[in-house]
């Protein structure tokens, strides 16, 4: 179902997907089509992400987040057969046009994955590597950008004296606050989160939820959730999808509290997922 089906005014369709509503948006989707081959996976999504805000999507199994999620760096880019059409503007440019720097999109736009992968080496390096591909060479500023990344991911205190200690050897949601930590180091724009805690316990899951809040104050956020206690409670803005097309966009608590589409209810209210 698309604002079309429901015979809407451009006005009202613009609003009811957020559009007219985001102020200063990060990321623009316009018109957003996504093939894998011959399966139409993405159909016409128009969407705003606004700046220091995180923007869940959420949506059955198989509607289509995680592939609109990997649009946004061209993750896609790097499998045959995947092909993209429409418009995807990050401070202006169409990161979906011939000759986009793909190496330098990826740093603007940092992702975490499903499962936590630190590299098999230790928590200084796992940071430390990606800023020398940066070209920083420098010991002590690397220390220093290594701190602030672990700081900024919540995980300096746990970490602070065993810096040497292989990635590997920390807990599954340390190991994902670490992954976190690698990715804000080279300084994205925005931080792409795909089911960041599906593979964490409770504890752990509220941990990289405060983590996530406070990275918000400095980041834009896009999180894939099929939780939807989480999507409450780290997102200010919830983007639903159905079957590849989007239904709603809005404040959190709009999309919760009052959806306008009758399959979001249903949805949000758990009568299918
Ligand atoms: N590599 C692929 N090749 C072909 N089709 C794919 C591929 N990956 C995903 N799809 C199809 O694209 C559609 C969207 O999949 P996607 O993984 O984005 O959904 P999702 O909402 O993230 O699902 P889930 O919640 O189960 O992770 C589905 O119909 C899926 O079968």
């Amino acid at each position: 179902m698309s604002p079309d089906t429901l015979d809407l005014t451009r006005t009202e369709a613009a609003h009811f997907t957020g559009v007219a509503r985001a102020a200063k948006p990060r990321l623009s989707i316009r018109g957003l089509d996504f093939h894998y081959g011959t399966t139409h996976a993405l159909k016409d999504i128009t969407l705003d992400l606004p700046g220091n805000q995180v923007t869940a999507f959420i949506g059955p199994s198989g509607c289509g987040k995680s592939t609109l999620l990997r649009c946004l760096n061209r993750m896609y880019s790097l499998y045959p057969g995947q092909h993209a059409t429409g418009e995807i503007l990050l401070d202006g440019q169409n990161i979906l046009a011939p000759g986009t720097d793909l190496n330098a999109l990826r740093v603007k736009v940092g992702m975490v994955f499903q499962k936590p992968t630190p590299f098999p080496m230790s928590i200084w390096e796992n940071i430390a590597f990606g800023l020398r591909l940066a070209g920083l060479k420098a010991r002590s500023e690397l220390d220093a950008r290594v701190e602030a990344a672990l700081r900024g991911a919540a995980l300096w205190d746990e970490v602070k004296d065993k810096l040497q200690a292989s990635g590997l050897s920390l807990s599954g949601g340390q190991q994902q606050r670490l992954c976190i930590a690698r990715t804000i180091a080279t300084k994205p724009e925005v931080i792409l989160l795909d089911e960041p805690a599906s593979a964490l316990d409770p504890i752990s899951t509220a941990r990289l939820e405060e983590t996530i809040l406070e990275l918000k104050e400095r980041f834009t956020i896009a999180i894939v959730t099929h939780n939807m206690g989480q999507a409450q409670r780290v997102s200010q803005r919830t983007a639903f999808m159905y079957l590849g097309e989007l239904v709603e966009s809005g404040e959190t608590a709009q999309i919760f509290e009052s959806p306008r589409a009758a399959r979001t209810h249903d949805y949000v209210s758990g009568k299918f997922g």
